[in-house]
């Protein structure tokens, strides 16, 4: 059953029966997109259909946003259009840690900065990787894509001028904001397509735009059942001579359990991350059942985590 419904200022539209929607979480998407800033990069590794990437990229983020259900991720584009934040949000339908990994992978050759991103936009949900056959899982969800595409020619018209957007604009970033994270005023409208809403807010008072291998603001991670194993996939994520600022908040939700305490959810994270958190915040979201809480565990990553050495450059290249 096809139906609207409507969070704060944003209105999605969803199937209950294909996706997956909590509207008991309301609260929680609003309270986490309010910690981000106009101009932050947002990185959702289970997005769903938009609840917390919509409303960012209403506030004037830029957001990466990623599902392994290619119908949540027609969804979230529908909802991204309806919002009029089209243009700021790039979807991505493979498994989440590949999608980190293709997300954060560094030009090919520094030059011409020509980036893996393009790449990753392109063969998220209209191509097929350009060789990277060899990881099942994003053979599999970009096959079930390629299904989704034959299937519906109105979604289809959908699907694809968000893609062809975000390719565009992904070689605009690559062009444009390579060596500079701070950009003018011409080179965001360039990446505007439609009139009016979120692109014209963001004309005039949208800062930085920055490749996310060089920086990301905040990594959303809503799969309470398993994102702290998801937490691996920052080891050696990150080139330091790329990074450019602080590094990013991680924002990961889980349950607690009964015989389960905030140090030992934090002791598993740092476990996962081999690396101490410095000051983690514990917010408890609700309670799921009578011995089971959801809760946010957020940390900024820890330095000894995500950068490689400088002498193993070629890990970049066996991530994928
Ligand atoms: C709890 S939902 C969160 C959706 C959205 N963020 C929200 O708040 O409504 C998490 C979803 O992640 C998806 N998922 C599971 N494993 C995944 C993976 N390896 N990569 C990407 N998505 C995955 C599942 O389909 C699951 O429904």
């Amino acid at each position: 059953m096809v139906t609207d419904v409507k969070q704060y200022g944003a209105t999605f539209k969803l199937d209950y029966g294909l996706v997956y929607w909590n509207s008991r979480l309301e609260h929680e998407h609003m309270r986490l997109v309010s910690q981000f800033n106009e101009g932050d990069t947002i990185c959702d590794m289970f997005a769903g259909i938009g609840p917390f990437a919509v409303p960012a990229a209403q506030k004037g983020c830029i957001v990466h946003a990623n599902y392994l259900n290619p119908n949540s991720i027609d969804y979230l584009m529908i909802n991204a259009k309806i919002n009029k934040v089209e243009d700021c949000v790039f979807t991505y339908n493979m498994d989440a840690r590949v999608f980190m990994r293709r997300l954060m992978k560094t030009p090919i050759c520094e030059d011409t900065l020509e980036s893996e991103l393009a790449v990753s936009s392109a063969c998220t949900i209209h191509k097929l990787p350009s060789n990277g056959t060899t990881d099942s899982e994003v053979e599999r969800s970009t096959v079930e894509a390629k299904k989704l595409l034959v299937s519906d020619s109105n979604d289809r018209e959908i699907l694809q001028g968000s893609c062809l957007n975000s390719d565009a604009a992904a070689k605009r970033r690559s062009e444009n904001f390579a060596d500079d994270r701070f950009v003018n005023d011409g080179a965001v409208t360039a990446m505007g397509r439609s009139k009016g809403g979120a692109n014209k807010r963001m004309r005039g008072s949208m800062k930085s735009i920055s490749n996310p291998w060089e920086h990301v603001d905040h990594v959303v991670m809503n799969l309470p059942a398993s994102a702290l194993e998801f937490l691996d996939v920052f080891k050696g994520l990150l080139q330091r001579k790329y990074w450019k600022g602080p590094l990013p908040w991680i924002h990961c939700y889980c349950f607690m359990r009964s015989n389960e305490t905030k140090e030992s959810i934090i002791t598993e994270a740092e476990v996962t991350l081999n690396a101490k958190t410095h000051d983690p915040i514990f917010h408890r979201v609700r309670d799921v059942a009578p011995n089971k809480v959801m809760i946010c565990l957020s940390f900024r990553l820890p330095p000894e985590t995500c950068f490689k050495e400088e002498n193993t450059s070629d890990t970049n290249d066996s991530m994928v």
